[in-house]
């Protein structure tokens, strides 16, 4: 059993977490052998501090953050272990590399549309996956996403541009994360997803995760790394 130090414990992830933990960690307020954080972008850095002074490795999975946020996470990475993963679950994982296979095989005359849909509480938008799908997307055709991505379409937009990778937002109900990377060509279409049924999938990935990390040298490291998919 391992002990564990929950940011966001209160929320919908930290309490799918709690209900996960039984038999693999005990969730701690102190001396914890490592930290895992379900909480929001505006906690980041006090997590991370929390982190390097007690001199633990961490966990994160919260979504929304931005180039300063992966500064933090570097400059974290330089005093203990960080692993940060948009989507905690083995089967986004696996399609990550699904999708960065077919974008090298497929054309820039393919055109890639991500896809996804969240419950009506969900507080960034594209989610953390459907960002994480685009950049596999386009390290397969050896591009940076931030120069090909489109994330609003309204009004008058012309017709799509050529290698662009557009992104379609839904929220509504209760969904636990609904993705899908589709692949338009000329007569075709190819269509690979992952839906999460519930929150437990991140869960659990999340508690794999934390007892992967717990004796690894300060870095950064990624789901791929626990799953032995690199
Ligand atoms: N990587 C993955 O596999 C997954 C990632 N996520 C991500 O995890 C994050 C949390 O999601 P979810 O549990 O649904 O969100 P919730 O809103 O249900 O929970 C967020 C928790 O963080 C706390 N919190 C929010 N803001 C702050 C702050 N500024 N300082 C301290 N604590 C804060 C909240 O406390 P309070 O209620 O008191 O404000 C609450 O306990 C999101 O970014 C989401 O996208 C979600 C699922 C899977
Ligand atoms: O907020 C959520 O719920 C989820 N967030 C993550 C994301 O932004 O991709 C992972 C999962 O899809 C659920």
């Amino acid at each position: 059993m391992i002990r564990i130090g929950l940011f966001g414990a209160g929320g919908r992830m930290g309490k799918a977490i709690i209900g996960a933990a039984h038999g693999i960690a005990d969730i701690v307020d102190e001396s914890p052998d490592a930290f895992i954080d379900f909480s929001a972008p505006a906690a980041l850095k006090s997590n991370l501090d929390a982190a390097v002074a007690a001199g633990k490795p961490i966990v994160i999975g919260t979504t929304g953050l931005t180039l300063d946020h992966h500064a933090a996470l570097d400059e974290a990475a330089r005093a203990v272990p960080v692993l940060q993963a948009a989507n905690m679950s083995l089967g986004v994982n696996i399609l990550a590399h699904i999708v960065r296979e077919t974008a090298a095989r497929l054309g820039p005359d393919w055109d890639i549309e991500i896809l996804e849909m969240h419950h009506r509480h969900k507080a960034d938008a594209p989610s953390g996956t459907g960002l994480l799908l685009g950049r596999a997307a386009a390290a397969g055709r050896g591009v940076d996403l931030d120069a090909v991505s489109d994330k609003a379409r309204d009004g008058i937009t012309g017709p799509r541009e050529e290698g662009h990778i557009g992104f379609a937002v839904m929220r509504g109900g209760s969904v636990a994360g609904d993705h899908q990377v589709v692949f338009a060509g000329e007569g075709e279409r190819i269509e690979l997803g992952h839906r999460a049924e519930s929150r437990a999938i991140f869960a659990q990935g999340a508690l794999k995760a934390a007892q992967w990390i717990v004796g690894k040298p300060a870095g950064r490291y990624t789901m791929d790394d626990v799953l032995g998919l690199s």
